[in-house]
């Protein structure tokens, strides 16, 4: 087992990702509307960090800026010590819309390599590295499948094993699995816990759902409403062996959620966090909505 390897790999401190004073607007037609004001942290390489907050505080915005697809108006995004200015190499995302991330015409197999060819990845370490990913995710019967055959949450897997196969220091997924059934997400929630484990890859895990952040996070970043500042930093001190039924009815994982639940409920109600209590222009007046 890989887990070990892992583990060891986790416990270490390096941020693989800084991110610094993110701030972004929206400008065009005569509006500007100010989705992150000021977002600061960093993700040491190995962990799985969560990211939740209201409805339009920004979280995909941030995703976004975070993977190269937008620009930030002030602030830098570092990843491994390189200002992200484009959609970094070794950063993969993994989108809600499984559906249109997937092209109809191409294979199971196809999709998973399509970022290996365009990468010109040599076609017998290409051939390996999808029958790991596709391994990986419980998928190696339907290789010559097409996405249309397929379930949705089957399609997210594919998606999850191109991510994979592409071999990301840091994998990014934004509410990958809003789309899909309670009983499927518990089961690819669970399967992004064992891969980050297999391969200890950074995971940066966006969702609107508290109890989704808690069970599989190590921390989980809570976001005020706009204008979207870091309200709490949570560390996630659950055993590391997760499972559905034992972790979710343990008295902790009870405490956590209570705690992220009521930081969102705090968020909604468009508290600030305690730092900004001294500076200027933190009156309630000034947080926006
Ligand atoms: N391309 C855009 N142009 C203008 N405004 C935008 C654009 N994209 C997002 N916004 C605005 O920025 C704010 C943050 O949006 P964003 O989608 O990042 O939030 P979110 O937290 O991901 O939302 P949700 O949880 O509802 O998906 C919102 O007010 C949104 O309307």
């Amino acid at each position: 087992m890989m887990s070990e390897t892992a583990t060891e790999k986790r416990t270490t401190t390096v941020p693989v990702l800084d991110v610094r004073g993110v701030k972004k607007v929206y400008a065009g037609s005569g509006r500007s509307v100010e989705a992150v004001r000021d977002l600061t942290f960093e993700v040491s390489s190995g962990e799985l960090v969560c990211i939740v907050g209201p409805s339009g505080a920004g979280k995909t915005t941030l995703l976004r800026c975070i993977a190269g697809l937008l620009e930030p108006t002030e602030g830098e995004v570092v990843l491994e010590g390189e200002t992200v200015t484009g959609p970094p190499s070794d950063m993969a995302v993994v989108f809600q819309e499984y559906g249109r991330s997937l092209f109809p015409w191409m294979t199971v197999q196809q999709n998973v390599e399509l970022p290996l060819k365009a990468r010109r990845t040599p076609r017998g370490e290409r051939d390996a590295r999808v029958a790991d990913a596709l391994d990986a995710v419980g998928l190696s019967d339907v290789t010559h499948a097409h996405p249309w055959q397929l379930s949705g949450g089957m399609q997210q897997r594919v998606a999850i094993a191109r991510a994979v196969a592409y071999g990301p220091k840091v994998l990014m997924m934004d509410e990958p699995f809003a789309a899909v059934d309670a009983q499927t997400r518990a089961d690819l929630e669970d399967l992004v816990r064992s891969i980050w484990k297999r391969l200890g890859v950074t995971v940066l895990f966006v969702t609107h759902d508290i109890d989704e952040s808690v069970y599989l996070g190590e921390r989980v970043l809570v976001l005020s409403s706009s204008p979207t500042v870091i309200l709490e930093d949570v560390a996630i001190d659950l055993p590391d062996e997760r499972t559905q039924l034992e972790t979710r009815s343990s008295p902790r994982f009870s405490e956590l959620r209570s705690e992220v639940y009521e930081l969102v409920q705090r968020a909604k109600r468009g508290e600030r966090p305690r730092s900004e209590d001294s500076s200027a222009g933190s009156s309630p007046e000034d947080t926006g909505a």
